[in-house]
């Protein structure tokens, strides 16, 4: 029961919630039949038909509509009294600055991408407003709290870096699916539809430079003229077969590994006539229709596919997309909701993990490794959405001290399947609630002012509008409102080393990098370093003290979820207590929790990496229940992984 306290810090609240999606459609419910009086909606993205089986203020009729206005017509309907506001618009959109954010008395995010996360963080710091963060993935969730000044901003803490694999498991020594996939969807798919102009991988370097696949970099070319079922099975038998065979001949990989089989055409497609192997033009013109499955009559994307099927489904995609989508090649990248671009993957994966001896798997299985999905659950975003309600009201009344960051488990542990933990202080060396300064390790003879501010500022320290001094002259700015003069000369900087920059920057000087919407300045250190490891730090400068988050967060900042992280998915699978029949949920409700609750922290939840802080090792002990089961990986830079309900 609410006492008379809560009801008014309810209902004289003005709230702000970021993302309608799956929590935030459980989020805005709850605050409405809690009693809040005064909420505002921002959501950029149109209703799609796979939200339906989750976002159930959705309806068939809304697909295509505005999430954040549908939900707020949708709540209204049951409580007409109340104040819902929508912005069907970008959180980073300008108009929403500082001021905006200052007239609310909490933010709460219910989003999708770290981008969007950081963003909004930092907004909540300069305006001094408190944020609650929440995130699911699967059965796992959780709910921080963020107070300037009194705990940790949601950027105190590293998060997860994305899983990535050695470049020689995925061209030469594949040993489990996700390898395959990997090769398919990031070498292959993007070598034959991507950008022509990305490095690439895919050719396998011989012992032998006579054999050398890199001499047949045009192989991949489709010659004028040729025949696409003529293509095809170059291909086909350049990278199942041609490939393979050459890498064989690297005896010293194979002393200790299976050695895989070359796969040409004529072993697996021997009795077909080729031309019936590309009768493309029984296919449905409509793009979002065009399937291999369809033409070749494959129904079930749960069935896996022999090597010969497989094999039809490589030859029918590829056929596909040079004869339908010929428009689209060269600028294709992934993406899990193209259904041609799934099954081209999963036939190519599938090729190659039958040349390597490794099991073979259906689509279903493929587009959720090569997608990174995890499957939502409603139930968790609505127990996540339950929870933000709970900690907001703590923070509305004052009672910081009350508040938890709440992990919601997909197993129990000690009996119990939320786990709240006493929210941490402030990171003192977090560049973005104190002002530690940030050094970069560059060689700023060599190194542009362009590549500072495209692989720093805007990549690592995630600022939209960037302004950079040294003292008190100015190198950079973006913006609307700037003069001819002004952005040209920015621009002719941008084109300039940093020791050759009007304001030279080397070796000792500090400069500042401001970012006028968020708020938020950093002074950066200088230090000239004269070589870098190609490998190992690819940008050719390094940045200290900075946070690491999941690279060029490109996709749907791009494509996906609700949050808790990816490879943390498998790290982090908590402990089962198999003769524990009899859970008790513990009661997180702001009566019931103990003052000075557990100080413990599912650090492996939110972040696979080991903890900073030695204070932070207390884990709950968890242990993935199969490693391989639940990989997932973040590759093609999405941020988070995404998630689809069947
Ligand atoms: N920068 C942003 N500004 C405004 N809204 C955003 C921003 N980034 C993400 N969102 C919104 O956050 C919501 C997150 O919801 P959710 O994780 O359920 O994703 P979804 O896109 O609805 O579903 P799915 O990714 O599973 O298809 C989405 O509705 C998305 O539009
Ligand atoms: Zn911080």
């Amino acid at each position: 029961m609410a006492s008379g306290q809560h009801v008014s810090a309810i209902k004289g609240a003005k709230v702000l919630m970021v993302g309608a999606g799956g929590i935030g459609c459980e989020l805005l419910k709850t605050l409405a039949l809690s009693g809040f009086q005064d909420i505002h909606i921002i959501d950029m993205d149109t209703i799609e038909v796979s939200n339906l089986n989750r976002q159930f203020l959705f309806r068939q009729s809304h697909v295509g509509l505005s999430k954040a206005k549908v939900a707020r017509d949708a709540v209204l309907r049951f409580r007409p009294q109340i104040s819902i506001t929508p912005y069907h618009a970008n959180v980073k959109d300008t108009n929403f600055n500082v001021d905006f954010f200052k007239q609310f008395s909490v933010v709460l995010n219910g989003l999708d991408n770290l981008d969007a996360r950081r963003h909004v963080n930092r907004l909540c710091l300069a305006a001094d407003v408190p944020l609650v963060e929440s995130g699911t993935t699967g059965f796992l969730g959780q709910v921080t709290v963020h107070i300037k000044g009194q705990t940790e901003c949601y950027e105190c803490q590293p998060k997860p870096a994305p899983k990535t694999y050695p470049v020689c498991t995925i061209t030469s020594t594949p040993s489990k699916f996700v390898h395959c996939i990997v090769w398919a969807k990031d070498l292959l798919f993007a070598k034959l539809f991507g950008d022509k102009n990305q490095d690439n991988d895919l050719n396998v370097r011989s012992n032998d430079a006579a054999t050398s696949s890199d001499h047949s970099e045009d192989i991949f070319e489709h010659r004028k003229d040729e025949d696409i079922q003529q293509y095809a099975n170059r291909i086909y038998d350049h990278v199942f077969g041609h490939n393979i065979q050459t890498a064989l001949s690297n005896e010293e990989t194979w002393k200790n590994r299976n050695k895989p089989r070359p796969i040409y055409v004529k072993d697996v497609l021997f009795d077909e006539p080729i031309q019936q192997n590309g009768n493309v033009d029984k296919s449905n013109d409509h793009l979002s229709s065009l399937s291999a499955m369809a033409y070749l009559d494959l129904k079930n994307p749960q069935d896996i596919w022999n090597l010969r099927e497989n094999s039809r489904v490589f030859f029918a995609a590829l056929k596909l997309f040079f004869s339908k989508r010929q428009k689209d090649i060269g600028n294709l990248t992934f993406d899990k909701d193209d259904p041609l671009a799934v099954e081209f993957v999963t036939a190519a994966a599938n090729i190659r993990a039958a040349s390597f001896d490794i099991p073979l798997h259906s689509l279903f299985e493929a587009k959720g490794i090569a997608g990174n999905i995890v499957h939502a659950v409603a139930t968790t975003n609505a127990i996540i959405a339950g929870l933000i309600v709970i900690e907001a009201i703590k923070v509305l009344q004052n009672e910081t001290k009350n508040c938890r960051m709440t992990y919601c488990l997909q197993h129990p542990s000690r009996k119990m399947l939320l786990m709240p933990v006493e929210p941490f202080e402030p990171n003192k060396s977090c560049y973005v609630c104190s002002e530690t300064p940030l050094l970069l390790e560059v060689n700023t003879h060599r190194a542009k002012l362009r590549d500072l501010v495209e692989k720093i500022v805007t990549s690592k320290l995630g600022m939209s509008l960037p302004l950079i001094t040294h003292g008190s002259s100015l190198l950079y700015e973006v913006g609307d409102d700037l003069e001819e003069d002004m952005v040209a000369n920015y621009a002719a900087n941008l084109e300039k080393v940093l020791s050759e920059l009007p304001y030279a920057i080397t070796g000792g000087t500090i400069i500042t990098v401001e970012d006028l919407q968020q708020e938020l300045v950093c002074n950066i250190n200088i230090k000239h370093r004269e070589e870098f490891d190609e490998e190992n730090e690819p940008d050719g400068m390094v940045l200290h003290g900075w946070t690491p988050a999941p690279a060029a967060e490109n996709s749907k900042d791009a494509t996906d979820n609700n949050g808790a992280s990816t490879s943390s998915t498998s790290k982090s699978a908590p402990d089962v207590i198999e003769d524990d029949d009899d859970l008790s949920i513990l009661e997180t409700g702001i009566e019931t929790i103990p003052a000075g609750g557990q100080k413990r922290k599912l650090s492996d939840v939110s972040n696979p990496e080991p903890p900073v802080d030695e204070k932070r090792a207390k884990k709950i002990p968890m242990h993935p229940e199969n490693d391989d089961d639940v990989i997932v990986m973040l590759e093609d830079g999405n941020d988070d992984i995404s998630k689809t309900t069947q």
